[in-house]
């Protein structure tokens, strides 16, 4: 299959050079030009997993200006608050044929592609597989082989034989796909988990799981669900699991899935750059409000991290 990976950051390294090493023709396009250099002077990006073997794989990569071929694939790994300024400049080389694939964490960034792309060529859905970025054209491949799923589907209608092309190559990738038919549901489910995990650890300053070592972290993370399974159950979005199994997938996977990775929220915060907390945290918040509930755990982690945000220029006396 063609592919273009929009964002050569640590999720559209992850799945570029996984579907690459399957078999598929990857062009990455990045907006981030110190990254874009690294690449292209060391002839591709250094791979390393959980930390070590590091070897260098080769790809390329480009800015999107400079592509003009058309992908039949177009998968977009951008921070959800960067999704339009990015398209905008990746719009001319998505033509009528071209799918687009999201797996951005949070709730909108299908729905800001939407703006450029028909809703009918939007594939979105969900990553629980962690990866950091080590500075440009680095990346950590965190777990091992295999571990990890990802869960894709349709912004609008059935799955369809496209879907179950890309949910194949993923297969030969060894990236554990399902091709799901809810796309709320399948969007949702994940976000109710970042919104605890990644905000929490990004609070705090710990990894995943020196979080769940704490004895109150399955308390907290309930206080957290509950406000997000009322808010969703107001908007009519069937969640993936019931509220009960949400807070034990928060404890496994950060127990026993991720325990050393620090949540890509975190990444963004000790990298001084602007986290995805309002299209987390602030979504529950805004769908809570709009059925005349509240989400006060949540309303306060948002200012919290808004705070820490506008706090990163001092430094302790
Ligand atoms: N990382 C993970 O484990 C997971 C992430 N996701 C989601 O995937 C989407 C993409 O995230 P992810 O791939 O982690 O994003 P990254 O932060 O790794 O990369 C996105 C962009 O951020 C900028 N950037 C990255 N690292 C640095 C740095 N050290 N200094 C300055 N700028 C940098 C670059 O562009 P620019 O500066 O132009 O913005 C880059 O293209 C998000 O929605 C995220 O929530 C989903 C599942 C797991
Ligand atoms: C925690 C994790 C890796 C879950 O897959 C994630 O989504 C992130 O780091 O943003």
């Amino acid at each position: 299959m063609k592919i273009v990976c929009i964002g050569a950051g640590a999720m559209g390294l992850r799945y570029g050079v996984l579907l690459q090493e399957a078999g598929n023709d990857v062009q990455f396009v990045d907006t981030w030009e110190p990254n874009v250099a690294a690449i292209r002077k060391q002839n591709g990006v250094y791979v390393t997993r959980d930390g070590k073997n590091e070897h260098l794989v080769e790809i390329n990569v480009c800015f999107p200006e400079e592509y003009h071929d058309e992908p039949e694939l177009a998968i977009f790994f951008i921070k959800d608050m960067h999704t339009r300024e990015v398209m905008d400049r990746c719009k001319h080389f998505i033509g009528k044929k071209t799918h687009v694939l999201t797996n951005q964490n949070g709730w909108g960034g299908a729905e800001m592609i939407a703006e450029y792309v028909d809703r009918e060529m939007i594939i979105a859905g969900t990553a629980m597989i962690a990866t950091v970025m080590r500075g440009p054209g680095k990346v950590d491949f965190i777990g091992k082989r295999g571990e990890g799923h990802v869960h894709i589907v349709r912004v609008a209608g059935e799955p369809d034989e496209f879907i179950q092309r890309v949910a194949a190559e993923m297969d030969k990738a060894k990236m554990n796909p399902t091709v799901c038919n809810d796309y709320r549901g399948t969007v949702w489910t994940k976000l109710v988990f970042n919104a605890v995990v990644n905000t929490l650890c990004t609070l705090i300053n710990v990894k995943m799981g020196q979080f769940a070592e704490y004895e109150g972290a399955e308390n907290l993370t309930r206080r957290l669900m509950t406000e997000s399974c009322a808010a969703t159950a107001a908007e009519g979005i069937k969640l993936e699991l019931d509220c009960e199994s949400l807070v034990n997938q928060v404890m496994y996977v950060s127990k026993v899935g991720n325990p050393l990775h620090y949540p890509s929220m975190h990444q963004d915060m000790s990298t001084n750059r602007p986290t995805e907390v309002d299209y987390m945290n602030g979504a529950i918040v805004r769908l809570a409000e709009k059925h005349g509930l509240q989400a006060p755990n949540h309303a306060l982690l948002v200012d919290l991290v808004h705070l820490k945000e506008a706090s990163r220029k001092y430094t302790v006396e």
